[in-house]
């Protein structure tokens, strides 16, 4: 797990060996005390060079460790006994040094990086703080501000940025191990009194307590609840304010709290569940590592609304050559310049070449006959992408893949419209698609695995987490949500406000309430999907339609021509309109009142606990559904969707992790409690599997799978 091998006469070069990213488990910890305790005996060896193996230094911790019982050496002692050695060590970085890698590099002497490589201590973003002496050493090195800035992001910096930090010594496009061997050589004799980090004194700024002050509220703000970016700050303000061993009490102390935390398990649930969505199968067996995707790099994008132009981006930033169609030429030279200017602001901030040149924008859909992938992003609108498939079925070969940026629409019926339905697969970005990480792609009954391997691919390339479902209404994100915005609007027929609703939302970690959330994507959107479904009732106040309880709400409020922020109206008031400031809307609550009386609805005093139950455990409940159906294929996959498409807090894991931390039994019995009380709300109804994951006594998230009988199914 660490090897020791004598290089250059006198430099013990001592490698870690635990692919894919050499995670210090308890036997790389207990290699690297062996290795460095015989280099530090051998009287040939009179510098020390560690690097890893495979050109990654180290990923940090073994994450899979923890919860585990802690076996081999601590870190601690295994750092400070590196930097206590009195030959020189030097770290060698390749690849990453992260968390409890950099920590490691810290105690080292002197520190060689490749320019390629990547560093930072990421700790915050598993619920934790960089304890290995980090949070105490990195301040000592680079000052408090940048430390901070640092550790309560967990940003990794690039190899370049740790030079003018002063995190590194030296950066090499060559051999970083023949650098860091060279370099070891030329201080053997050096003294070693200034180069032990813990020793040095903390530099702070003239006023540190008001920098403290002002980044404990901005952590606080940005981090929704989360308790590790908070305890960072502390460990920091030790650093800057007590000896070096009572620092490290400190930072241990702070640690012992994050690390048994339910926020830190679900952060870690977190890390692990974004890789594995990554690994997808289908109902048919086919599996993520038995599917090649298809090579890519010519897409054509059609429909350049607000979302045809942020995927257009997104594959240019991505290095694909785009042809970007919009059939209407006035639209056209808007989204030309919008893109363009999208671009160019984009080039600017990452200071990378302008990528115009990749992009062909076109009025003629032909111009998409020689590309390998169409995506369409017309309006959602059935009939118009059903006509649009049929055209491209036409025009294209036979191999071309048809993707639809539908947010809702039948995948299936999309495919019928083609000679080809095995190519056709749902392709679901979330505004502003250039931006937002989460990518459902939807096959169909009929999409074939190769579709799916490259619709998966492509959403890599481009940066997203891309998380594979099935095909039904409102896939796995809409049609969760639907019944929390549900919940929310009988919340306010029964008393509630849209500001203690979102009071409540936001208060649970949410960056804004439903009704924020509403008004921002506007309201006309949904109305329109329910006019679509046969819902609406204009000027009709009936709270049953289709057989369960509905509320009007929101189709009145649309038929006032209160959209949301757009039209400066919606939920709230925005003044002007088109600003982002809702403010509390008088007439609101007066057309809530009449409303309430109309109906005769006796309004109650709603507290937050009984918003959050049912809001979120409305939208829970139908992730039970989802996964009995096989549209997700676990509660990974549900998870990561609302993690990063839906703003769901990172810190509660997602809806069924949230789920699991409460426990399944008190779920299943609040959604009774409230099925109960409003039995023609269907969605109240707790889901089977629910009731069998409580029957076979609540079993760990990572058991669930295990429950699912019935496998995949079709639509
Ligand atoms: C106290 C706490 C201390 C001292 C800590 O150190 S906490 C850990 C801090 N370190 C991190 O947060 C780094 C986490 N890892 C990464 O950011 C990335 O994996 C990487 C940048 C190191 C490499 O990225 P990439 O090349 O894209 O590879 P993957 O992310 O896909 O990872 C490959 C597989 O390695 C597993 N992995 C990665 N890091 C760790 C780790 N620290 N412990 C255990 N396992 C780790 C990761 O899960 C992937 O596994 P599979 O999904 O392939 O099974």
């Amino acid at each position: 797990m660490a090897a020791l091998t004598l290089v250059s006469g006198s430099v013990g070069l001592i490698t870690l060996q635990n692919p894919p990213v050499n995670a210090l488990s308890s036997a790389v910890r207990q290699g690297i005390v062996d290795t460095v305790q015989r280099a530090v005996s051998d009287p040939q060896v009179k510098s020390v060079v560690i690097c890893g193996q495979n050109g990654v230094f180290c990923g940090g911790a073994d994450i899979k460790e923890f919860g585990k019982t802690m076996l081999g050496p601590p870190l601690v002692p295994m750092i400070h006994t590196i930097e206590a050695a009195d030959k020189p060590v030097v770290a060698a970085i390749e690849g990453s040094a992260l968390g409890g890698g950099l920590e490691l590099a810290l105690g080292c002497h002197y520190r060689i990086t490749h320019s390629k490589a990547r560093l930072g201590l990421p700790e915050v973003t598993l619920g934790l703080l960089p304890a290995a002496g980090g949070s105490q050493r990195l301040p000592r090195l680079i000052g408090v501000p940048a430390a901070l800035d640092l550790i309560t992001t967990g940003r990794h910096v690039t190899a370049a940025e740790a030079l003018k930090l002063g995190i590194v010594d030296q950066v090499t496009d060559q051999s970083t191990v023949e650098a860091a061997v060279k370099f070891a050589l030329s201080v053997e004799v050096q003294s070693l009194t200034s180069r032990r980090i813990s020793t040095l004194p903390c530099p702070c700024p003239a006023d540190v307590d008001a920098l403290f002050e002002g980044v404990m509220q901005r952590v606080r703000q940005r981090g929704r609840g989360a308790i590790a970016p908070v305890a960072c700050v502390q460990a920091v303000q030790a650093a800057a304010t007590l000896p070096y061993a009572q620092g490290m009490e400190r930072e241990q102390e702070l640690m012992a709290t994050l690390f048994t935390s339910g926020q830190a398990r679900a952060l870690q649930y977190c890390f692990f569940s974004q890789r594995a969505v990554s690994r997808w199968s289908l109902p048919s067996g086919a599996r993520w590592d038995s599917t090649k995707p298809n090579p890519v790099t010519k897409v054509a994008v059609i429909g350049l609304g607000t979302m045809g132009r942020g995927i257009t981006v997104a594959l240019v930033q991505a290095g694909l050559s785009v042809v970007a169609v919009e059939t209407h030429e006035q639209q056209m030279m808007a989204a030309q310049r919008a893109v363009s200017g999208m671009l160019e602001r984009l080039a600017q901030r990452q200071g990378v070449p302008l990528a115009l040149d990749r992009v062909r924008f076109s009025t003629e859909l032909e111009a998409v006959a020689d590309v390998q992938i169409v995506i369409e992003a017309v309006f959602e609108d059935m009939a118009l992408k059903k006509q649009l498939f049929k055209q491209l079925s036409s025009l294209c070969p036979a191999e071309t893949l048809l993707f639809s940026n539908t947010s809702s629409l039948d995948i299936d019926h999309l495919a019928a419209q083609t000679d080809h339905p095995q190519q056709v697969v749902g392709m679901h970005f979330f505004a502003p698609a250039h931006i937002m990480k989460l990518l459902e792609v939807v096959y169909g009954p009929r999409s074939a695995p190769q579709a799916v391997a490259t619709a998966m691919e492509l959403g890599k390339r481009m940066g997203k987490v891309s998380v594979a479902v099935g095909n039904c209404r409102g896939f796995v994100g809409n049609r969760m949500l639907m019944h929390y915005l549900e919940e929310a609007l009988f919340l306010l027929e029964e008393g509630s406000s849209p500001e203690s609703i979102d009071q409540a939302l936001k208060e649970f970690g949410f960056p804004m309430g439903v009704f924020q959330m509403s008004d921002l994507s506007g309201l006309d959107v949904g109305w329109k999907v329910r006019k679509a479904q046969g819902l609406v009732e204009p000027g009709q106040m009936s709270r049953v339609r289709q057989g369960r309880r509905y509320s009007p709400l929101g189709d009145l409020l649309c038929e006032q021509g209160r959209f949301g922020q757009k039209t400066g109206q919606g939920w709230y008031l925005y003044d002007p309109a088109g600003s982002r400031t809702p403010r509390p809307d008088p007439w609101l609550q007066r057309f809530l009142e009449q409303y309430r009386a109309r109906q005769g609805l006796v309004s109650r005093r709603i507290d937050s606990e009984e918003v959050l139950e049912r809001c979120l455990y409305a939208l829970i409940n139908e992730g039970f559904h989802i996964l009995h159906e096989g549209i997700a294929a676990g509660p990974e996959d549900i998870d990561m969707i609302y993690v990063f498409g839906y703003g769901w807090p990172r810190h509660r894991g997602g809806p069924m992790f949230y789920a699991s931390q409460v426990g399944l039994a008190r779920v299943l019995q609040r959604l009774e409690h409230y099925h109960q009380l409003h039995p023609d709300v269907p969605h109240l109804q707790p889901s089977s599997l629910l009731r069998q994951l409580v029957s076979s006594g609540s079993p760990p998230i990572q058991r669930w799978k295990e429950a699912i009988r019935k496998p995949h199914s079709a639509l």
